[in-house]
């Protein structure tokens, strides 16, 4: 794992700096002239993002999470890999996989075509080859400007194919919750996870007066958040994702959760960008797969 010493060498000065959360996390703090991020080194796990020329935050983090060694974040861009929700066969396994809650290393960074970036790796260890014998080497990129780029890349250096699924589960900031629609799914279908998975097609817009909780697939539309509140849109495009998870807990599932505060599941909506239930992928011996995503935001 890193010290704080041995990441001064990826630092850029006025740019990217590292530092130790009280309870030993480490994070990494980007300011790029035109946008600001933090990303926790466990799990690889964007704690925050927002373009300089927004008031508010694009990524979402509960004012109730917290930072704690082996845990998963409440917020941000939790990584699901290299499975996403339960394991099909195991459930004992950590729902999402174990890439949220695992120490990832720091690669490289730079600042170079008008962003700051940084790429980290996760470290296989005992406990995640316990759950995963295989190799299959990933690497979180993350770009930093007016936008936020992130890609996740997963090389499959084994000799047999591997089925994997994942997800950047992106947690996005709302005015409030039930005043948002999310466009770019009209007609897609969905498993709705409310109501046993039942397969369903979305009609319009989504709109939110309850949990929800869908897996929209054979989508690799971009989506949009229309926010009347914030009196913005936040753009989601995505590459290499052929799934949009959305999910919103409502009160009562928000307040068994234990890391939101009273309202603050009224500012979030995660649009998760995955490859999941029918969209799992099953890799080549050999291939790389990349599931890249762009998030911007503009006035209404
Ligand atoms: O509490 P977790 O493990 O971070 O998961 C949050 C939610 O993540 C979503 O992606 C799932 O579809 C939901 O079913 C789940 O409740």
């Amino acid at each position: 794992m890193h010290s704080l010493d041995s990441l001064s060498r990826f630092s850029i000065p006025g740019q990217l700096r590292f530092h130790a959360h009280p309870t030993g996390l480490i994070f990494a703090e980007i300011d790029h002239a035109a946008g600001v991020a933090s990303l926790c080194l466990q799990g690889a796990h964007l704690t925050s993002f927002r373009p300089k020329s927004q008031p508010e935050p694009v990524v979402w983090v509960s004012e109730a999470a917290r930072y704690l060694p082996g845990k998963s974040i409440r917020g941000g861009v939790p990584v699901c890999w290299p499975w996403f929700g339960p394991h099909a066969s195991e459930s004992s396994f950590p729902a999402h996989g174990f890439a949220r809650t695992v120490p990832w290393a720091v690669v490289d960074s730079g600042a170079s075509q008008g962003a700051t970036h940084l790429t980290l790796q996760l470290q296989p260890s005992d406990a995640t080859r316990a759950q995963w014998p295989h190799d299959t080497p990933v690497s979180l990129r993350i770009r930093v400007s007016e936008v936020l780029e992130m890609d996740l890349i997963t090389h499959n250096a084994t000799a047999q194919p591997l089925p994997l699924s994942e997800a950047l589960h992106t947690y996005f900031q709302v005015g409030d919750i039930a005043e948002v629609q999310l466009l770019g799914l009209d007609g897609c279908s969905y498993l709705d996870k409310t109501e046993a998975f039942a397969r369903k097609q979305q009609q319009g817009a989504v709109r939110f007066a309850a949990e929800t909780d869908r897996v929209y697939v054979d989508t690799s539309a971009e989506c949009v958040i229309v926010d009347p509140l914030l009196q913005r849109r936040i753009r989601i495009a995505k590459q290499g994702s052929a799934s949009t998870v959305v999910w919103t807990p409502w009160e009562q599932k928000a307040a068994a959760m234990g890391d939101f505060t009273a309202q603050g599941w009224r500012n979030m909506l995660c649009v998760e960008s995955a490859n999941a239930a029918d969209n799992a992928l099953t890799l080549q011996p050999g291939e790389t797969h990349t599931l890249s995503v762009r998030y911007s935001a503009e006035a209404l």
